[in-house]
């Protein structure tokens, strides 16, 4: 028995700050740091990329986990693996090519995620359910931080679960958008095995205190 993971988002702290604000998750229990890419196509936003990057994983130690809202992701694996990509994550919505997509994600050494917008049934991953090391659902439409948790997820969560359970299979599950204390318990009963954390983490009045919080609700456990 292992415990589930918590990821702060990059994309919430304060940029004015980052050395600090990278210290804090650091001194934190937090698990790894999650880095929003966004490009202004796949989904309304830009949000960063490869200078961030290279910065952050000079002042981060937990490992980077990447999610690539983003068109062709394919063109950038190798660039993310370089600048330091532990888990590099794609959108089913974003990939022509997923399968090939997610075995060029191994074959760089990183871990492979895909990620379901909120309206995308989990019934789509039947044939990459065995290939990927994690998926990611997201809560809340992608693009914004500080948006509000959509309730539906939950079912969908256990939807997935079953459907793992069922096939002998044990991916993580990610969930991503309005995730904090209020809903983390509910999330890990679930099924879900890694929580990503934004404005509740680097808005909270103590980020570090919040992440203790986060880590330690809940009985299901689970190590990657
Ligand atoms: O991918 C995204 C938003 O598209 C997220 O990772 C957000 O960064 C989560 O922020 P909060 O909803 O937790 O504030």
């Amino acid at each position: 028995m292992s415990q589930h993971l918590v990821a702060p988002s990059l994309l919430a702290a304060d940029f004015t700050q980052l050395a600090a604000e990278m210290a804090l998750v650091n001194r934190s229990q937090a698990d790894w740091l999650h880095f929003d890419v966004m490009d202004g196509r796949f989904v309304p936003n830009i949000s960063f990329g490869f200078p961030i990057m290279e910065a952050v994983q000079k002042l981060c130690q937990k490992p980077l986990d990447v999610h690539l809202m983003i068109l062709e992701p394919e063109k950038y694996i190798s660039a993310f693996r370089d600048a330091g990509a532990a888990v590099i994550t794609v959108h089913y919505e974003a990939c022509v090519h997923l399968h090939r997509t997610i075995q060029e994600i191994k074959a760089s050494g990183a871990k492979a995620g895909v990620a379901l917008n909120p309206h995308t049934p989990i019934e789509l991953l039947d044939d990459i359910l065995e290939d990927v090391d994690l998926i990611l659902l997201m809560s809340v439409n992608p693009g914004f931080g500080g948006q509000k948790f959509i309730y539906r997820t939950i079912p969908k969560i256990r939807r997935l679960k079953d459907r793992l359970i069922e096939r002998n299979l044990s991916p993580l599950i990610e969930i991503d958008g309005g995730v904090g204390l209020q809903n983390a318990e509910e999330l890990l009963k679930a099924g879900a095995n890694v929580l990503v954390a934004g404005n509740s983490v680097f808005g909270a009045k103590d980020p570090e205190a919040t992440i203790a919080q986060l880590k330690a609700i809940g009985e299901e456990v689970y190590k990657f």
